[in-house]
Order: C-alpha cells, then structure tokens, then sequence
C-alpha cells in the first residue's frame, strides 16, 4: 500500500506490540532524580504519569487488540509488473467468459471458487489480504497452488478503497465473488473488532467501489447459515427469521445481508448472498472443527466435542466444499447485471438469497466415528457442555429455492467428503501410511 495512504486506511486489527518507552523514560528520570529528598515525591508523581500514559495507550489500542490472528501484513501494489499480472489472470478462454473478482481467493471457498472458473475459461483476479486469524503459509501455498493456474493474488485488504478503486478502473468487472471475512464462530468473543472490520466496514468499502465501477459488477458473497441463530424449527428456509443471532459472527453476516439489500436498492447493484453451511473439504480452515480434530487425532491429543446443555448431540448439516463451489458458479452465471453505473442507479436489480447446504445434518461424535476410521486412529474424547460462546445446537439446510433457481444438488456426503479431505491433509502435512493400515 502507498505510505500516503496509511493514514486514511482503517485500522486493521492486529496483534499489538506493547510500546514499553515510557517505562524506560521513567526509569532513567528516576535515576537522574535520586536524591533521597526528592526521591518519594518524584517517584509518587512519575507513577501517576506513567499510570496516566497506560491508561491512554490502553484506550487506544484495546479495539484492536486480541491475543491471536487477522493481523494483515503492509501490502503493495501498482506498477507496470502488477500490472500486467492482473491483466494475464484476467484474460479470457471462451466465449461470453465472466471476468470475476474474487475477494479472500487464498481463503479455502475462495480457492476452490478462483480454479473452477479459472478451469472453464473465465478471467479471474485474487484479491485477499494474507491475515494470520490462521497459519499464513496455508494461504500461501493456495496461492502458489492458484499461480500454477495463471491466478494471480492481488495482495491488499478490502477496507483499502484506493485499491479497490484501481482494480474495478483497471479491469471491466462482470461479477465480484466477494468472499474474504472474518471467519469462526467462537473466535468472535475473542477479537470482536476484527468482525466489525472485515464483515461490516469490509464490505461497505467493497460496495462502495462496486457502486461506484463503470460497469457495475454483479456481486455474489458469502452470508452464513449462522444467521438462523436460535431458530429451533428444522430444516432453515431462507424465508425464516433471522433476527436473533447466536453470535457476533452471525450478526455481522446478517448486517450484511442487510447492507447489500440498501445497496441494490439505492444504487442498482445485482446481489446474490449465499448461506454456507459448515462447509469442509481439501485445504479447508484449520480453525474448524474436522480440521482442528484431525490434526490432534493425529498427534495423540485428546479432543473436545461439545454437547448441548441437557446432553443433546450438537449436528451441522455439514457441506461438501466441491458442492457449495457449483452453488457459486451457479450464482454467478445465473446474476443478472447490475443496472447502475457510476453511482447511478438506472432500474431495479436483482437481489437473491440462497442457502447452500447439504440437508442431511450429523452429529459431532458421528464427525469424529468417521474421522476415525478414515484416519485409522482411535480419538480420545472429551466430552463437555457446550459454552456460551455463540455456538447454535444445530443447522440443517431447506436447498429447494437454490435447487430450483440454480440447479444446486448436493451429491457428496460426510464420509465421502472426509475421505478426501483426510486424504488432502496426509499429503500436504507429509503423513504415510506404514504399509499396516497406520499412519
Ligand atoms: O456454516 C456456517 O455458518 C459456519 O460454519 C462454521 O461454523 P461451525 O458450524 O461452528 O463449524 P465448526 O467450528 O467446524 O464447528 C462444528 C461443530 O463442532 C463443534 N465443535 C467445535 C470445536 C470443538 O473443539 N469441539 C466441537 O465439538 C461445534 O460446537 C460445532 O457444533 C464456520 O466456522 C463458519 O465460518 C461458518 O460461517
């Protein structure tokens, strides 16, 4: 990112490196006043200025502080080199090819999504800002995985406007897939404002540029099925309320259900939101629970299923990734153009929402039953209720709106999925099987 831009660029949480130079100072003031009159006086005095100056630091940066993650390394961008790689992953191979912008492409839905457009021939640009909410060097490896085939990762967050500005002025945009955000249910109590600033502020900035394009792209992006929050009644039709969400995540995804609906209405532009369900698969999110249980399967750690208070099963209608990718690719092909441009809006448009589940919810323990046995390693359960940390007891997915508008099928189900996420990970992480059926 240009220097002059970094002062108007929102502030991206990040892990706060504790500036100590004001306890130095007080320090060596201390040691220059050490006569024993004044010592008790200055000593009193300089404690309550340094206690002051604690106090003032803390109320600056407590809104961005958090113990771990969603800290964006300063990204570059512009230049003839920059240039010309965003108009190589742009380039088209078939006729009426789209040309899609493709936010949090080194994300695991971002990945899957960039390749199976890139694969028919539609033009593709990444955009993701390469945060550390979990292991960086997994996001860089999908983007050496996309750079193989011709997708180049524009490196830059979506709250930096000047560079979204540049990317819909340089290249004639037919659909943003807009996928980057803050992910995870749980961690939202940890760092709340990361939530706000990628979910909320994020997305304003993006329809913000796209608002403002000439043409306007048609926006497809990712909600949540965790805006069913504490519905009880099975299974979640897209007509369902929605107004009473478990967890922060889940109310920023339904801000933004709610923010893109004021954007197609003000300004023309076309918008599909799609509500993921629990979505799985080969270089998936090592923060989500299939993830997190394999790896600690794996190297002998005893892991944690929750339970519902009064003992119940948790389930999630657990969603093969190669199926919520035909949803997406559905989504776009079937978006109609926005009808502004240049900030003008010009005739209504369309505004859809899908849900993208899988329809056959299972429970946790039956999650952990077939990681087992695809991983041939019995796990060390701990079973504990459920803390209230956002966590709903179930989702369980209606697709009849997106199998009729999209032609969505789900056709992969959780122990045929496992299978080839289990098979993923004991090749990327260099796991081999004894020859004994051991790993
Ligand atoms: O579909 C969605 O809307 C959401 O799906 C997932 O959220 P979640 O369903 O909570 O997925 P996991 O974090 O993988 O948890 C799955 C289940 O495992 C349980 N779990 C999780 C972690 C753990 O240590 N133990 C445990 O039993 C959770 O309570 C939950 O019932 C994603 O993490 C969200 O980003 C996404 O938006």
């Amino acid at each position: 990112m240009p220097s002059s831009l970094q002062d108007s660029f929102p502030s991206t949480p990040g892990k706060v490196k504790i500036d100590r130079s004001h306890y130095n100072l007080s320090r060596q003031i201390n040691r220059w006043l050490s006569s024993s009159a004044t010592l008790v006086f200055w000593s009193l005095f300089l404690l309550a200025l340094t206690a002051s100056f604690a106090c003032l630091k803390t109320s600056f940066t407590v809104p961005q502080s958090h113990a771990r993650g969603a800290t964006t390394a300063a990204a570059s961008w512009g230049g003839p080199a920059w240039e010309k790689q965003l108009r190589r992953s742009c380039e088209t191979r078939r006729a009426n090819a789209q040309v899609v912008l493709v936010t949090g492409a080194a994300g695991f839905i971002g990945t899957h999504v960039s390749l199976a457009l890139k694969k028919r021939g539609d033009g593709v640009l990444g955009l993701d800002n390469f945060n550390d909410y979990y292991d960086p060097s997994l996001k860089r490896a999908r983007q050496s995985l996309l750079a193989r085939h011709g997708i180049f990762v524009a490196e830059g967050d979506i709250n930096d406007g000047a560079l979204l500005s540049k990317l819909l002025d340089f290249v004639p945009f037919t659909h943003v897939m807009h996928l980057a955000a803050q992910a995870g249910v749980r961690y939202a109590m940890e760092n709340p404002n990361s939530y706000v600033h990628s979910n909320v502020a994020g997305l304003v900035s993006l329809l913000e540029a796209c608002r403002k394009a000439n043409p306007q792209p048609a926006i497809v992006w990712a909600s949540s099925s965790s805006v069913y929050g504490l519905n009880s009644e099975a299974p979640f039709c897209e007509a369902d309320r929605t107004d009473r969400p478990a967890s922060l995540y889940a109310a920023t995804k339904k801000a933004g259900e709610a923010i893109t609906h004021a954007y197609n209405h003000i300004y023309g532009l076309s918008v599909t939101g799609l509500r993921f369900f629990t979505v799985y698969g080969p270089w998936g999110r090592p923060d989500m629970a299939y993830f997190a249980f394999t790896r600690n399967i794996l190297q002998g750690k005893a892991i944690t299923i929750y339970r519902a208070r009064g003992g119940a099963e948790l389930a999630r209608d657990f969603t093969y990734v190669d199926d919520v990718v035909r949803g997406c690719v559905a989504a776009l092909d079937t978006a109609q153009p926005s009808t502004g441009s240049g900030g003008r809006k010009r005739g209504s448009a369309q505004y859809r929402i899908y849900n993208l589940g899988n329809t056959t919810p299972l429970s946790v323990p039956q999650l952990v039953s077939i990681l087992e046995r695809h991983l041939r390693v019995k796990a060390t359960r701990n079973v504990v209720e459920m803390p209230g940390n956002g966590d709903v007891p179930f989702t369980h997915a209606n697709v009849t709106m997106a199998r009729l508008e999209l032609g969505y099928k789900p056709t992969t189900d959780l122990q045929a999925g496992l299978k080839k996420f289990v098979k993923w990970y004991l090749n990327y992480y260099g796991y081999e099987h004894n020859g004994k059926g051991k790993i």
